[in-house]
């Protein structure tokens, strides 16, 4: 059934498990996050960016919103585990209006590139509007180095544990995206991978809601190096290993965001498959280990995060 985010986020918070929420742009990708979830008993968050509500509309985000609810929806329709949609990184209020008043189960408004004051502001004005209309609402505080869509900040500001206490009593948000090491994309680390535990423990203490973990995908190194033997140029790449995302649950995050270990599993089953396969050009065809590799990252990543089982 179609969910609201809220109520994944809750049933992780009260049990001690993290949910992947995991990004699409298009109908293939949704069919596998599915796919997995059904054979994990996991349930599932769907999330899209701005920019791929603008992919999926042909550059209109209203259309690509509505289409977006109306797949999610249909798949959710048939499947016994929760299924929600959420709309990641909601920068400009046109957008994150368009998706409640769509359907998204819930929005993120991430003003974490203004002071502190402003980013209060700006999330209780969505807090009020996604409310009013049945909507979970997440936030962000600190910075994630690395390019999030169309902001870039330059490095990590690490959240500040005390302000989250206040921005969470202030605001009434649902779910905090507290900055705490990691940044987007597949390049996190310079030198070896580590994240401030403590300080995920302490905004949990002091706020007591689902915290979500942006930046979490792995960079499983198995799908690098296929990619790479089939023609792929990731060099230096490196992502959160599973030993930490465990930590990271266990301090009090539920929602972890993946999108790249998604996009790197597909394009080393499509790169593999394409090399070896020559004549074939049928896309039914050659999406095939694209479509296996990304259900495996998928499923592995449940049972690590501890979604499996739970749906
Ligand atoms: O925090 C994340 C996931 O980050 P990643 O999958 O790059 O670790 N997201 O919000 C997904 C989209 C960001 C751009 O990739
Ligand atoms: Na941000
Ligand atoms: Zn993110």
């Amino acid at each position: 059934p179609y969910v609201d985010t809220k109520v994944i986020l809750e049933n992780a918070d009260k049990n001690g498990y993290g949910v992947p929420a995991l990004n699409i742009n298009n109908l293939e990708f949704l069919h596998y996050i599915i796919e997995a979830g059904v054979k994990m008993n996991s349930p599932v968050i769907i999330e899209t960016s701005q920019g791929a509500m603008k992919y999926a509309g042909n550059g209109d985000f209203r259309k690509g919103a509505e289409l977006f609810v109306k797949m999610v929806k249909t798949f959710a329709d048939e499947v016994d585990i929760p299924v929600a949609l959420h709309l990641d990184h909601g920068k400009d209020f046109e957008y994150i209006v368009t998706a409640i008043k769509a359907g998204y189960s819930s929005v993120m408004i991430d003003a974490s590139e203004h002071p502190f004051e402003e980013n209060m502001k700006r999330t209780k004005e969505i807090v009020r509007i996604a409310h009013a209309a049945g909507v979970s609402v997440e936030a962000e505080l600190g910075q994630l180095a690395g390019v999030e869509d169309e902001a870039v900040a330059a490095e990590n500001v690490l959240v500040n544990p005390e302000e989250a206490k206040i921005f969470v009593e202030e605001t009434g948000v649902d779910f905090l995206a507290p900055a705490v090491g990691t940044s987007h994309g597949a390049f996190k680390f310079k030198g070896e991978a580590k994240i401030d535990y403590d300080r995920i423990k302490k905004v949990k203490e002091y706020t007591k809601i689902p915290l979500v973990l942006h930046g979490a995908s792995s960079v499983v190194p198995e799908f690098v190096e296929i990619a790479e033997k089939h023609g792929a140029d990731f060099g230096g790449a490196k992502g959160v290993p599973a030993d930490i995302l465990r930590e990271a649950v266990k301090c009090g995050i539920n929602k972890v965001n993946t999108d790249t270990d998604l996009r790197i599993a597909f394009v080393a089953g499509l790169r593999e498959f394409l090399n070896n396969n020559p004549k074939e050009f049928d896309p039914r065809k050659y999406f095939k280990l694209a479509k296996e590799y990304t259900i495996k990252v998928i499923s592995d990543r449940m049972e690590v995060l501890g979604s499996a089982g739970k749906a």
